[in-house]
């Protein structure tokens, strides 16, 4: 049977009169990859920071492996393996890609030191380190300077900070913003092979990519679920066409 990884229950976020995340309660279970959709607005990036503990103003529980969380800030929540990348690209330009890898990495340790990486770091970071840049292509630009790479690139190295620590949950906004056609593929295979064995939740606006990723869709509208099931069932589901205005968009 599977197990849940990751849950919320009751979710509100508010800022002033406006419901941001409205009692939003799901399971998310192991293994599996979780789209969340919804228009402009409707809450998906704010309960993806109330999940990555980014968000600690809200009223409702979060849940991870059956041990509430609700309380414990981001880097907490990072070391016990909730993994999250951001919408805006946060790596360090000025820095190389392997560089730009190991600050992730030792980030997630207890006792890390901010802008300092220890010359004899370990066989473990080696490790982790090479098996990162395996995984996510970026082998032959190890020593680039991270700011000079195509957008794509920075992309997976943006995804590659995530995944260091090797992650169980990975919460990931909108990991295809920005990137160019011809690069979307290869994009779509990297998010494809990191989800393999992790619970992901991906904010995505791009319908064909999202759809293809997940095992289910969660549909938000003015902060509120308004629908879950598999991708064939939202596609066709009547309200949630309804929400994007031009049907051609599912
Ligand atoms: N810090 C904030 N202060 C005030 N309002 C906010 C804040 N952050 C988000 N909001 C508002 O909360 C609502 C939900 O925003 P959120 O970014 O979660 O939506 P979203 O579904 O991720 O949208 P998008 O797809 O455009 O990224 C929006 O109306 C937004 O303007």
């Amino acid at each position: 049977m599977t197990q849940v990884a990751l849950k919320c229950e009751g979710v509100t976020v508010s800022y002033g009169a406006l419901r941001a995340v409205n009692d939003v309660s799901h399971d998310f279970q192991e293994g599996r990859v979780y789209g969340l959709i919804g228009p402009n607005g409707a809450g998906k990036t704010t309960l993806l920071n109330v999940l990555a503990g980014r968000q600690m103003r809200h009223r409702g529980r979060v849940f991870c492996g059956g041990q509430e969380i609700s309380q414990r800030p981001a880097y907490e929540r990072a070391r016990m393996g909730i993994g999250r990348s951001f919408q805006i690209i946060k790596i360090f330009g000025e820095m190389t890609v392997a560089e730009n890898l190991l600050i992730a990495a030792q980030s997630r340790r207890p006792g890390f030191q901010p802008f300092w990486i220890s010359r004899s770091f370990d066989k473990q970071f080696r490790e982790q380190l090479d098996a990162t840049l395996e995984l996510t292509g970026l082998a032959a630009h190890r020593d680039d300077i991270a700011g000079t790479l195509p957008y794509g690139l920075q992309r997976s190295l943006e995804l590659g900070v995530t995944l260091i620590p090797d992650p169980k949950i990975l919460l990931l906004d909108e990991p295809l913003a920005g990137i160019g056609h011809h690069e979307i593929q290869a994009a779509l295979e990297l998010i494809q092979k990191v989800s393999q064995g992790r619970t992901v939740l991906l904010i995505e606006h791009n319908m064909d990519a999202v759809m293809s990723l997940s095992h289910e869709i969660v549909v938000m509208s003015n902060g509120s679920v308004i629908a879950c099931g598999s991708p064939e069932a939202i596609r066709k589901n009547e309200s949630v066409r309804s929400i994007y205005l031009g049907e051609d968009a599912l």
